[in-house]
């Protein structure tokens, strides 16, 4: 279930199975993109009838039919063009709504790596720079560029000298593409990394705002924002004075290169070699055959830009393979097992738990009870099936938490997070845990299981109060006692509490209290991780956690009195150490 580790790479081959989705979008653009550039000759050919056969044969009439069919021909090319640039868009739309869902789906799954969440997904932007790449002409203008060869070639048929001439400045075009490909590589690469570490920091500066405000910390926070932004721009500058100096090259040369083919068509005019039409023609037909590559290069940074999403993406896609299908389990019975559990948080090298083993029963609840920084977090989020044991297993109604599909388990097991958050969305949604269809009979009977019905229907739109996510008008407890209720919506088997109490009150306790009791009747059980006495009371099986290690796990009243015990047998040895 967790991503895999950067180590195992191999390129993915999802995106290519995408592309080769919208191989038909792709076939008809080729084939749009044939006969576009087949028109495209309508000029210089037109340019040689006028020259050579109107001008010497003063024949309006042909004049007028010529000039009628260019007029056709150029119609037919623009709706050519037209319809292959909506095709090539299509081809883009459908490539990044075919993978939408994969890489939405994976960037949740990464951020199971604290050290993911700290940075904003890029996955999914990845994706749209190469949608956009596809809908740019710069896309159509790499269709069009293995005619540029055909029309060089074509050169030639008017005079070698032309054709050779032609072919020089164009390789020239291509050495000076490539030199920008790898001088402006690097460039765009950091402008794109010093951008990212911006945002990423003005995003949790905004998150943090109360923090930044109230602890005068927003001269030092905009200070090193700016620092970060001037860095980002200096790049983005530095990349686009490169592509700018080379895209203006490309432009001067190959308007120089047309004045050239030009004086050299003059010149074998001249000689009597050539006709003026085809000096005129040759030089039109070379401006259309570099267009492609002069197109590219003033664009190469967004062709940079899409190279390297799509190497990214390819990368995340490797590292983030998709979850296996399982076959579905029956609802559970209420019984969870953990068995010599040692747990290793995502990303990090050493265990946070080491050999944990306990037992819940149906209509039973179990405390978990242990210093700040012991480990009860660590052991919800392995029972919860969020943080895979790196050994030992923990098992519910027989099956390890690894075969049941992810959004199964999450019904079968409700969470209530030591830090709440709430979605954008209304209170129903919210509880009803953001489901398209919510079922309005289940949230209700959430809420009150939670006791939160009285709380909601005193807000002013009742269940349909829209909640700005955690920047809602709700309190600390307020907030605690919907995220109980999304954790009770669809009856789940078992319910995990991450210190529930922090932010109730003392009717929100006693509240807490009812919904486990009425849950250990139903035949469900509960676990309730807590630093605090009050939370434990309906608690029949009590564990200790102490340095990543449950020291202590049974009944509640003995493990309590054994700790009391033991706290006398410590007191005893304390006073004896004085004496
Ligand atoms: N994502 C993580 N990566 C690395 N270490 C972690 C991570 N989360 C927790 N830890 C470490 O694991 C240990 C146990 O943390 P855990 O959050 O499980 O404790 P806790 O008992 O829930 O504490 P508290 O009562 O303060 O919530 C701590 O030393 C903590 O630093």
């Amino acid at each position: 279930m967790s991503p895999k580790h950067p180590a195992n790479l191999r390129p993915d081959p999802e995106l290519q199975s995408a592309r080769r989705q919208g191989s038909t979008f792709l076939l008809l653009t080729f084939l749009f993109s044939v006969f576009v550039n087949i028109l495209m000759l309508t000029g210089p050919l037109f340019m040689l009838q006028v020259y050579d056969r109107v001008l010497a044969s003063r024949a309006v009439e042909t004049l007028t039919a010529l000039f009628l069919l260019v007029a056709l021909l150029y119609g037919l090319m623009a709706t050519l063009d037209y319809a292959r640039g909506r095709i090539i868009a299509r081809f883009g739309a459908k490539f990044q709504s075919d993978l939408d869902e994969r890489v939405f789906d994976a960037t949740l799954r990464h951020a199971l790596y604290p050290q993911a969440r700290a940075t904003p997904a890029r996955s999914l932007r990845d994706l749209e720079t190469i949608q956009a790449l596809c809908a740019s002409p710069v896309f159509l203008a790499m269709m069009d560029l293995p005619w540029t060869p055909v029309f060089l070639a074509a050169i030639f048929i008017f005079h070698p000298l032309l054709g050779w001439l032609a072919v020089g400045g164009g390789v020239l075009l291509i050495v000076i593409a490539v030199v920008n490909q790898i001088l402006t590589h690097q460039k765009v690469a950091e402008a794109q990394v010093a951008s990212a570490r911006a945002n990423a920091f003005s995003e949790s500066a905004r998150q943090a705002v109360e923090v930044v405000r109230s602890q005068g910390m927003q001269r030092d926070v905009t200070d090193r924002w700016l620092l970060q932004r001037s860095q980002a721009l200096s790049q983005s500058i530095s990349a686009s004075d490169w592509t700018g100096s080379f895209s203006a090259l490309t432009k001067s040369l190959r308007l120089f290169l047309q004045s050239a083919m030009l004086a050299l068509g003059a010149w074998l005019v001249l000689q009597n070699e050539m006709t003026a039409g085809a000096m005129i023609a040759g030089s039109i037909l070379l401006g259309r055959a570099l267009a492609p590559v002069e197109q590219i290069v003033g664009q190469w940074a967004m062709v940079e830009r899409a190279r390297m999403a799509w190497k990214g993406l390819n990368q995340f896609l490797a590292r983030t393979p998709r979850e296996p299908s399982r076959t579905k389990l029956p609802v559970p019975a209420a019984r969870l097992v953990a068995k010599n559990l040692t747990v290793i948080p995502p990303g990090t090298k050493t265990p946070t738990l080491r050999g944990a083993s306990l037992v819940l029963e149906p209509g039973k609840a179990l405390g978990v009870i242990g210093k700040s920084g012991s480990g009860k977090t660590t052991l919800a989020k392995a029972l919860l099936g969020l943080w895979a044991p790196a050994a030992g297993e923990v098992r519910l109604g027989g099956a390890t938490l690894s075969q049941y599909d992810p959004d199964d388990l999450g019904r079968h097991i409700g969470y209530l997070p030591q830090q709440v958050t709430l979605f954008n969305g209304t209170v129903a949604e919210n509880i009803a845990r953001m489901s398209l269809s919510p079922d309005d009979e289940a949230v209700v009977a959430a809420a009150k299981k939670a006791n939160a019905h009285e709380l909601i229907l005193s807000l002013e739109k009742g269940y349909d109060t829209f909640l700005e996510g955690n920047e809602s008008q709700l309190s600390g407890g307020q907030k605690q006692r919907i995220a109980l209720a999304r954790a009770l919506y669809g009856d789940p088997v078992v319910l995990i509490l991450d210190e529930p109490n922090s932010a109730l009150d003392a009717d929100g306790t006693d509240a807490l209290n009812a919904a486990i009791r009425n849950l250990k009747a139903e035949g469900k059980a509960a676990i309730i991780m807590t630093h605090r006495p009050q939370a434990i009371s309906e608690c029949d099986d009590l564990a200790v956690v102490e340095r990543g290690q449950i020291v202590k796990f049974g009944p509640r009243d003995d493990v309590l009195s054994a700790m009391v015990q033991n706290a006398g047998v410590i007191k005893r040895q304390l006073k004896k150490v004085g004496e």
